[in-house]
């Protein structure tokens, strides 16, 4: 901050230097406001430095080791040895790689001024950034979230892992239980194993990845446990008996201990409210913890929010465009609705990718069309047929929801998600030449075979069989 900083009035300051912040941000600069983005610590937020790049980087090194050693189904031998320095070294360089994407000169090339400090409300146009006074308009909350503490007894003097931690460790841990089978603690507890760890995975529900497809997460968790993750559902983590140098024992509720040379805490995320002085901005905060919102905007008329900070559809790709639509809101008064269709992908192997409505559970008016991977032949090449496609549609056909279990699930739902958006009949879809043989031929032969059982039913079937049976008898036209 400089004195040229204290003196301007800005159109937009936006708190938090996260994929929402980033995104509101250069939105807001590009339609001609003036923009001051406050950054506490590094431009990036959590997908750059501890979310989706390095764990994705990490996947990427854990898949190649499971390739190798199960390459023999295809005829391949091959001896694997993981080098985790090495990995971790491939982590940090893909961080770096994008990190420039992200930095304060990227957003100063795009007319966005970057600072870095703490930013404190201080008024409902006023705030202090380390203690001195800047002036806004309008402003944006972009601070992401946290790790909710579990609060286990003896934790405290454990020092466990939480996931931002996983990428300072130096040694493969040899014992690793993850507590938090959500979507970190199942793909964390993949990787590590992939990459050689003794892993139990201890989650609380009934099942792993609590809101998806229940079928589709059984697909995962088999594809763990063959893995050689120790997966143990409807096991609530109660407290720690913490040993030297980290390691120690991991208690159940029903008293079973689980020992670990590390202990990663995965458990749920909360929005990261304070000391921000909302209540000077005029921003009230509920009983849940959670921001009081009408769409994108807080209480205060002058303040949206988007990202982790909403507690609602915590991903980057949300954050990103609900960053960009509030920034439009703030900076030109235009309503902004965020879309409520948003697709998600756990990037275990098998991925499973999800959008839209439920795809299991009966409901009236909707019928869910599957499609097991084993006619897929792309699957069937590649000797990777344990998945499925499920689409939910409407009485007229229009694709609502879909779930894709399967590799290459995150990359089909593009596909999927654009028919949801756009209201695409399975007709339409089986319209669309799909190239073959890929995993795309999931959602197209559901499609297909959903098209054929209409093709069979009794009005239609009457109709096209008096079609050929009158061009049987019409003579052929040279
Ligand atoms: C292990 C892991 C893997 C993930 N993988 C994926 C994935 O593959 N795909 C996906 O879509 N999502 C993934 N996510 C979720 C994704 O990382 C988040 O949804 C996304 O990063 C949220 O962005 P944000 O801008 O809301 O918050 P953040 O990125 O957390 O940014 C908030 C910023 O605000 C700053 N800040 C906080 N308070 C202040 C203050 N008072 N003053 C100034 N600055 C402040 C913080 O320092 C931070 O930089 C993953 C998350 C985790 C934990
Ligand atoms: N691929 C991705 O897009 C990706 C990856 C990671 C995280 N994320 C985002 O981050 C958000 C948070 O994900 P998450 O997995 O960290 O949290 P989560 O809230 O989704 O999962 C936490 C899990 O911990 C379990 N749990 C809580 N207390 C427990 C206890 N005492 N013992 C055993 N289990 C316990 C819960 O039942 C839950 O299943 C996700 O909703 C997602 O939006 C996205």
């Amino acid at each position: 901050m400089d004195d040229a900083d204290a003196a301007t009035a800005w159109d937009l300051l936006v708190v938090g230097g996260g994929t929402a912040g980033l995104v509101g941000a250069q939105t807001a600069a590009a339609l001609g406001a003036r923009v001051l983005l406050v950054e506490r610590d590094r431009t990036g937020g959590e997908c750059l430095w501890s979310g989706c790049v390095p764990s994705k980087a990490l996947l990427a090194a854990a898949a190649a080791a499971a390739d190798a050693r199960r390459a023999h189904r295809l005829g391949v031998r091959a001896e694997v040895t993981v080098d985790f320095p090495a990995v971790m070294a491939h982590v940090r360089a893909a961080v770096e790689e994008i990190r420039p994407v992200d930095a304060p000169e990227a957003l100063e090339a795009a007319g966005v001024r970057a600072v870095r400090g703490t930013v404190l409300f201080t008024g409902a146009t006023t705030a202090a950034v380390d203690g001195r006074e800047v002036r806004f308009a309008r402003a944006l909350l972009a601070t992401g979230s946290q790790p909710a503490v579990l609060t286990l007894p003896g934790a405290d003097g454990a020092a466990p892992l939480v996931p931002d931690d996983v990428w300072d460790l130096d040694e493969l841990p040899d014992r690793l239980v993850v507590v938090g089978g959500g979507t970190t603690g199942t793909e964390t507890a993949q990787a590590f194993a992939r990459l050689g760890s003794r892993v139990v995975l201890v989650e609380a529900g009934p099942r792993l990845l609590p809101g998806e497809d229940a079928d589709a997460a059984a697909v995962v968790a088999d594809a763990l446990r063959a893995d050689g993750v120790d997966v143990r559902t409807g096991a609530r983590a109660s407290s720690v008996q913490p040993g030297a140098g980290g390691a120690g024992s991991l208690v159940l509720a029903d008293g079973a201990e689980v020992p670990y040379d590390r202990l990663l805490l995965a458990g749920p995320r909360r929005p990261r409210l304070e000391g921000l002085g909302l209540r000077a901005a005029g921003v009230e905060v509920g009983d849940d913890g959670q921001l009081v919102l009408d769409g994108l905007r807080t209480t205060s008329p002058r303040v949206w929010a988007a990202g982790d900070v909403t507690g609602e559809d915590t991903y980057t790709h949300t954050a990103g465009g609900r960053g960009s639509d509030a920034a439009v809101a703030a900076v030109l008064g235009l309503p902004r609705r965020p879309s409520r269709v948003v697709p998600r992908v756990t990037f275990t192997d098998p991925e499973l990718a999800a959008v839209g409505e439920p795809t299991t559970g009966a409901r009236p008016g909707r019928r869910v069309l599957h499609q097991a991977h084993d006619h897929v032949d792309r699957a069937v090449a590649e000797g990777r047929t344990a998945g499925f496609t499920r689409l939910v549609v409407d009485r007229r056909g229009r694709v609502r929801g879909a779930t894709v279990v399967g590799p290459r699930a995150g990359e089909v739902l593009a596909e999927l998600t654009a028919a949801v958006v756009d209201g695409t009949t399975t007709s339409a879809l089986v319209a669309r030449t799909h190239p073959y043989p890929t995993y795309g031929d999931g959602p197209w032969n559901a499609a297909i075979a959903d098209y054929r059982r209409w093709l069979g039913t009794a009005p239609v079937r009457a109709v096209t069989r008096a079609l050929v049976a009158v061009r049987r008898r019409l003579p052929v036209r040279g």
